[in-house]
């Protein structure tokens, strides 16, 4: 049976998400984000489920990271989920004394703690639902999980609804090794990873070639490539499909310019929020137009 491993142990926000994206495959949790992409790299799991961008502590930085070195993955769908959490105990609230979660979660809920806990340390753990697994065993006395996480985890329930920004939201991203790419929808989201060269304009250049084209962007992060002080590479997602002539022409110049881009995957957004075109952006507006030169250059037209 097919599997896809997700950022585990059982019970986290991305089990949920992988939950909402799997069909008949098997969910099988990994410890981290990136022993799920590995497992996928070495065919030991046909897809990953992992965390990419949130709506308060924004990207997930091991996702981010992962994506851009080793073996090319591809997102082909995505889920995005509401974030709130549950507090869970061994005991009651007046023995806490520490709060472990994912460093991403306790970022969600500092203000919440300050009020609630303001005795209890937090400290961070691999995953929301691994600080539960830890709570468990006694290592620390409450942890910050996905509210899914006390069905397997049967801890006392200290609060639930927990958020310091109310509608705060999860991005996740189903990854598997270049293959048949999703049919486009109108919805689509397109993303790439580029190491601009290091000279004056190279990062304008590159969003000039988007912007020209009418493409609106939804995300730009930017890393550090490791080993090389003061050097960066670019997360960039856009509206569209590589199979639109617009998106087409878009990667075929980053490419021309930089000779450093990787392609992440075009995929329906989870929100369906469709395309926003430009005047004389439209798909048939490049079909048209490239018509119209083939029919000069045949000498029909002018
Ligand atoms: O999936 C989980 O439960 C996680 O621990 C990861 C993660 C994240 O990386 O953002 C997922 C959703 C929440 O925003 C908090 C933590």
């Amino acid at each position: 049976m097919p599997r896809i491993a997700y950022f585990g142990p059982q019970g986290t926000f991305t089990e949920q998400a992988a939950r909402s994206l799997a069909g008949d495959e098997e969910l099988t949790p990994v410890e981290t984000i990136s022993a799920a992409l590995t497992s996928v790299r070495k065919g030991e799991a046909d897809a990953a489920c992992v965390p990419v961008e949130n709506s308060v502590e924004g990207p997930v930085t091991a996702t981010l990271d992962g994506l851009a070195e080793e073996a090319p993955l591809v997102a082909v769908a995505e889920a995005l989920l509401p974030v709130h959490f549950s507090v869970l105990a061994r005991e009651d609230v007046e023995t806490v004394r520490t709060v472990a979660s994912h460093p991403h979660a306790l970022a969600q809920v500092r203000l919440w703690l300050e009020r609630n806990l303001p005795e209890a340390r937090t400290v961070v753990a691999s995953s929301t639902a691994a600080a539960a697994v830890a709570v468990q065993r006694g290592e620390y006395d409450a942890a910050v999980t996905a509210p899914v996480a006390v069905e397997h985890y049967p801890l006392r329930v200290l609060a639930t609804g927990v958020a310091d920004v109310p509608d705060a939201r999860t991005r996740f991203l189903l990854l598997r090794p270049p293959g048949r790419l999703p049919e486009p929808t109108g919805a689509d989201r397109t993303s790439i990873v580029a190491a601009a060269a290091n000279r004056t304009g190279a990062l304008a250049e590159l969003l000039t070639e988007l912007a020209t084209r009418g493409i609106n962007l939804t995300r730009l992060d930017a890393r550090p490539i490791k080993g090389n002080f003061g050097m960066y590479r670019f997360f960039i997602d856009f509206e569209g499909h590589v199979a639109e002539p617009r998106i087409g022409g878009a990667l075929a110049a980053l490419r021309r310019r930089c000779n450093n881009v990787r392609f992440l995957g075009s995929h329906p957004r989870a929100d369906g929020v469709a395309a926003t075109i430009e005047p004389g952006a439209a798909n048939d507006d490049f079909v048209n137009a490239k018509a119209w030169v083939d029919a000069v250059r045949r000498g029909e037209l002018a």
